[in-house]
């Protein structure tokens, strides 16, 4: 089957004209029985909302090594394998470069989480995730992530709080699906 998953000529035309190439980061949630853990973030992108912890994939880092030090950056704990849940692409209009986020997760981890200069890390209950305190996709995409779906994105935002059109699917196995490199990859196999 073909979906068409991508935005269309609007955000291929862009891609033409040179658009940036995407901006690439890492989220990794740490789950255990019936809770999750989040971060306050403190400062810069998405402060003031709780999320997972990531950041920017550094270059020539691979990004599960990318996931696997923000984590531990941010929050002081050592999970040296990530499992791969997902890829969200976040395009914020009238800003050409489009944020590829790669969202992982994982059960078994050491240490204990610790507030760092970026991050002030919490358990919730999974009763009790506080999405309105979150960025806007999260409760579309969360209840996937937490029933061990794989899927993909796309979200169109404007400015921070409105998301004015979205696409989600859910992937057999993320693995097997091509990256999109942007949104002049408008369909994907599934
Ligand atoms: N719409 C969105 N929904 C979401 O759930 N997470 C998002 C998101 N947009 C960005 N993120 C995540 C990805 C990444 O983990 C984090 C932003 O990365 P960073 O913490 O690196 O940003 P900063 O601007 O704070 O960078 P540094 O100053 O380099 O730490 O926010």
């Amino acid at each position: 089957m073909t979906y068409s998953y991508f935005k269309g000529d609007n955000a291929r035309s862009k891609a033409r004209d040179g658009m940036a190439p995407n901006k690439r980061l890492t989220l990794a949630f740490v789950q255990e029985a019936g809770r999750i853990l989040l971060g306050y973030k403190k400062r810069g992108f998405g402060c003031g909302r709780w999320n997972g912890f990531g950041g920017k994939v550094h270059d020539g880092e691979t990004v599960h090594a990318g996931a696997v030090r923000e984590l531990e950056e941010e929050s002081a704990l050592i999970a040296p394998k990530l499992d791969k849940v997902g890829v969200l692409m976040f395009e914020f209009l009238g800003d050409p470069q489009l944020m590829e986020v790669h969202v992982f997760t994982t059960k078994h981890y050491s240490g204990t989480p610790s507030e760092s200069e970026e991050m002030r890390p919490k358990w919730y209950s999974l009763e009790e995730i506080p999405f309105k305190e979150m960025w806007p996709d999260d409760v579309y995409w969360f209840p996937l992530m937490l029933k061990g779906k794989h899927f993909y994105g796309y979200f169109t935002f404007k400015g921070m709080n409105d998301i004015v059109d979205y696409k989600l699917r859910e992937v057999e196995n993320i693995h097997d699906v091509p990256i999109p490199q942007g949104p002049q990859d408008t369909t994907c196999r599934g």
